[in-house]
């Protein structure tokens, strides 16, 4: 199976790394950017081939990863060469299998929301089907999502708060790690060890939340010992009023989803 990315950014190397990690053999990929620096880079890295949007547009697979704003201009130019044999699989937020279809009148089309963890094959992503998507390609996509992580078929009106916890979540928690780094220092640490320590605090977490079996709350709760340190740390966050803005920061992004939506 050809696969094609068009956009080797952020999101679309996440893919591509992923994607030949699981053993999908880079001589099967293309890649189309805007800039032929980036092209350079991903090909020598990954050991794919650099083509241009209309060699892609052959592909039996074709990725579309670019920025949303920049997704009209792609669209506007397929939108001659696209037949029924190319399944379009967009991870743009916010441009919907209506945009999609409305532009790509004969393709089969499947909206995706991914998120960056797939480059270490830890991902999650919602798999959206457009109305031509028969589910032979909706397993397809699912399974090349799969060799990522995981994923989960959806509505598409459900991915906007799929996008803010899983899409957009890595975020959050970097936000996270990177105060807690800032706080090690201010407490005396070098900035390599506290580095070391939450970088660590984060895998074994993380760890402990996919494979103990226990939940969020019970794992905090095996943290905190009465009257403690943890529970003193836990009551400044509560204090400083984290948890409420957490909730406020999901909000946001499942509302800026929507509206990215035209919603
Ligand atoms: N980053 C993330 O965590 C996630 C992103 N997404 C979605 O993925 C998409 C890409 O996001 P992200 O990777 O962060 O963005 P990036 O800007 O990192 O990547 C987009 C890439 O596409 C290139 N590009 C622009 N126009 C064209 C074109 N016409 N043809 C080929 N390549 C082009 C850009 O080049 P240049 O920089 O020169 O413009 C850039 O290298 C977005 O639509 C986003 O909504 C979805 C889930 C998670
Ligand atoms: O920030 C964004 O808009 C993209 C979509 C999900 C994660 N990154």
């Amino acid at each position: 199976m050809t696969l094609a990315i068009v956009g080797a950014g952020a999101m679309g190397e996440a893919l591509l790394g992923g994607w030949i990690g699981s053993g999908i053999d880079p001589a099967e990929v293309l890649v189309v950017d805007a800039s032929a620096a980036r092209v350079a880079q991903v090909t020598a890295h990954y050991g794919v081939r650099g083509v241009d949007l209309a060699e892609a547009a052959e592909a039996e697979v074709l990725v579309l990863a670019v920025k949303p704003y920049q997704m009209p201009a792609v669209l506007q130019e397929l939108s001659g060469s696209i037949g029924a044999s190319t399944l379009v699989v967009s991870i743009a937020a916010g441009v919907t299998l209506a945009v999609l279809e409305a532009a790509l009148p004969d393709a089969s089309v499947i909206r995706v929301m991914p998120n960056t963890p797939a480059l270490v094959r830890k991902g999650m992503a919602g798999v959206m089907a457009g109305s031509k998507a028969t589910p032979e390609q909706v397993d397809a996509v699912s399974a090349l999502m799969e060799a990522l992580g995981r994923s989960v078929v959806i509505p598409e009106d459900q991915v906007h708060a799929l996008t803010a916890l899983s899409g957009s979540g890595p975020a959050y928690l970097f936000y996270v790690a990177e105060a807690m780094i800032e706080a090690g220092v201010h407490q005396g640490l070098s900035r390599g060890a506290a580095t070391e320590l939450v970088n660590q605090a984060f895998v074994g977490a993380g760890a402990m939340l996919s494979e103990s079996g226990h939940s969020a709350t019970e794992l905090r709760e095996m943290v905190t010992s009465p009257a403690g340190t943890t529970a003193a740390a836990l009551r400044a966050l509560d204090d400083h009023g984290v948890r409420s803005g957490i909730l406020a920061a999901v909000e946001a992004c499942t509302l800026r989803s929507e509206e990215m939506s035209g919603l």
